[in-house]
C-alpha cells in the first residue's frame, strides 16, 4: 500500500512585507494601516513555524515570495525607463498603486491554489488550480508566479496537472483553499471535498457589507476541472455574518483534519444542513463535529484571535489531534478559556501548541492562512521537483539569506525606493538557486 502524508507549504514572508491596508473586509488589515512592519521578523517568525511543524515529524515545505515591487503591472499601467525610473515614477504618481504592487500578501499560501490529491481525482493525478484571487487587486497578480512555482515543484504528467487560474474576473472569483476543505479516514483514502463561497456571480448581495470574494461559479468551475469524483463534492455558502464580522475567507472560521471539522457556529448559515451532508457524502467514516458555540467565543473574538485560521494536525507519537494556534488565541480570554476547555473534552483534539506568526496576523494571516496543504504520496514525493521540502540545511541556509536581505523596518513610504526593489530582485535571484526553482519570476524570464 502507498503511504501518503499531508505537506504544509508555508509562503515565506517577502522583503517588502508592510501595512498599507489594502485589504477591504480584513480588519486586522485595515486597523494596522499605516504601521511599521518588520519584514525580517516576519520571515524568522513564519521559518521558525515551518521548523516547529518540521519537528513534530509532518512534511513541511515552502513556497518563495513573488517579486515585487511588480514592475510589469507598472509597465501595464503605462509606465517606462529603467527599473529605477518606472519605481520612482510611479510612486510619484499613485503610492496607492506602488502599495499594490509592493504587498506581500503571496506570503498567504492558502489562497495559492485549490489542491484536490490523488485519491479524491477519476485519473488518479493531483490537481492544481492557481486562484485568480480577483477580488482585491494587490492579489490578482499572483496568478502567474504561483503557477510557474508549482509546475516546478509539481511537474505535469502522470502523477500532477496543472489547469490555468480562471478567468473571468471577480464573476468568477477565486480565492483557493482557504475555502476549501477535504475530509477523509486517512488522508490516502478518498475524500470528500468542501467548497465555499460567498456569493453568486451575477447577484448583488444586498447582506453583504464586505465583499464576498469567492463566487459559486469558481467553485463549480474548479471542482469540474479537477475530475472530482460524483457524490464526494459539496458545495456551502459562507454565512454573510461572519463575513461582515471580518471573516474574508472561511479558514477564519473553520479548519478541518482528515475526519474533524472544527467550526464557529456561527460559519455557516445552517450547521446541522451541512454537517448532515457531509457525514452522507462519507459514509461509512463517521465524522466529528467540533462546533463551536457563539456563547463560549463570540464571533468578533474568534475574528479577533484567529482561533480558526489554525493548523488541525495528525502528529505520530501524539494521541489525538494538535491545533497550531497564534498567540493571540492565548492573549483573548474567551478563546484562552475555550482551548483549555477544548484539549479537556476527552474530543479529538488533544493538543495546543502556539506559535507566534505577529508579523503576519497584523496583515489578517495566521497559521493556517501561510499554509497551502498538499497531500502527497511517497511516490509523488520524490516525484517533486525543487528543493522545497525543509529540512535542517534548508533552514540554515534560508535563515542565512533571510538575514542578509531582510530589512527590519518598512513603512508604505518606503516603496517607493527604487533600492527596495534592487535589494529585492537581488535576493530572490539568489532565493531561486537555493530552491532550485529555475527562473520563475517575471525580471528572470
Ligand atoms: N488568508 C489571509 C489573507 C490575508 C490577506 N491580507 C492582505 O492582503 C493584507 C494586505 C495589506 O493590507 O497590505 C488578504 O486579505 O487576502
Amino acid at each position: 500500500m502507498m503511504a501518503f502524508t499531508e505537506a504544509n507549504f508555508d509562503g515565506l514572508v517577502g522583503l517588502t512585507h508592510n501595512y498599507a491596508g489594502l485589504s477591504y473586509g480584513n480588519v486586522a488589515s485595515a486597523k494596522n494601516k499605516g504601521g511599521v512592519a518588520n519584514p525580517r521578523e516576519g520571515a524568522l517568525q513564519g521559518l521558525d513555524k515551518m521548523a516547529h511543524m518540521k519537528s513534530l515529524g509532518l512534511v513541511q515545505g515552502i513556497l518563495p515570495p513573488h517579486e515585487r515591487p511588480h514592475l510589469k503591472t507598472l509597465r501595464a499601467f503605462g509606465f517606462t525607463g529603467s527599473d529605477a525610473e518606472i519605481v520612482a515614477n510611479a510612486y510619484r504618481a499613485s503610492p496607492i498603486l506602488m502599495a499594490n504592487v509592493a504587498s506581500a500578501a503571496a506570503m498567504w499560501t492558502a489562497n495559492a491554489a485549490t489542491v484536490s490529491p490523488s485519491p479524491d481525482t477519476t485519473d488518479g493525478r493531483t490537481h492544481f488550480t492557481p486562484a485568480n484571487l480577483a477580488a482585491m487587486f494587490h492579489r490578482s497578480i499572483e496568478a502567474p508566479t504561483t503557477a510557474r512555482v508549482l509546475k516546478r515543484l509539481f511537474p505535469e504528467g502522470d502523477r500532477f496537472t496543472h489547469h490555468e487560474p480562471l478567468i473571468g474576473g471577480t464573476h468568477l472569483g477565486d480565492e483557493g483553499a482557504a475555502n476549501h476543505n477535504r475530509f477523509c479516514a486517512d488522508h490516502g483514502s478518498e475524500g470528500v471535498e468542501l467548497f465555499v463561497y460567498g456569493r453568486s456571480a451575477f447577484e448583488t448581495a444586498k447582506e453583504l457589507q464586505f465583499p464576498g470574494r469567492h463566487t459559486v461559479e469558481a467553485c463549480h468551475v474548479v471542482a469540474t476541472h479537477h475530475k472530482l469524483k460524483p457524490g464526494k463534492v459539496l458545495m456551502v455558502k459562507q454565512n454573510p455574518v461572519a463575513i461582515n464580522a471580518g471573516a474574508f475567507h472561511n479558514d477564519v472560521v473553520a479548519v478541518s483534519n482528515r475526519d474533524v471539522f472544527f467550526f464557529h457556529d456561527q460559519a455557516f448559515e445552517d450547521s446541522a444542513a451541512l454537517t448532515g451532508a457531509i457525514q452522507k457524502a462519507m459514509g461509512d467514516t463517521p465524522m466529528h463535529f467540533v462546533e463551536v458555540a457563539s456563547s463560549d467565543v463570540p464571533l468578533e473574538d474568534a475574528v479577533k484571535s484567529y482561533l480558526f485560521n489554525s493548523q488541525l494536525v495528525s502528529v505520530s507519537g501524539r494521541e489525538g489531534m494538535t491545533l497550531i494556534l497564534p498567540t493571540e488565541v492565548a492573549e483573548t480570554p474567551s478563546t484562552k478559556a475555550y482551548v483549555e476547555k477544548l484539549i479537556a473534552s476527552g474530543g479529538p483534539i488533544k493538543h495546543a501548541d502556539y506559535m507566534d506568526v505577529r508579523q503576519s496576523m497584523r496583515n489578517g494571516g495566521g497559521p493556517a492562512c501561510l499554509r497551502l496543504r498538499v497531500v502527497l504520496s511517497d511516490a509523488d514525493r520524490a516525484a517533486m521537483g525543487g528543493r522545497a521540502l525543509i529540512d535542517d540545511a534548508l533552514l540554515s541556509d534560508l535563515r542565512a539569506w533571510v538575514n542578509k536581505h531582510y530589512r527590519d523596518r518598512l513603512m508604505p513610504e518606503d516603496l517607493g525606493d527604487p533600492k527596495l526593489a534592487e535589494e529585492c530582485f537581488a535576493a530572490l535571484d539568489e532565493l531561486t538557486q537555493i530552491l532550485d526553482l529555475g527562473s520563475v519570476y517575471d525580471f528572470q524570464l
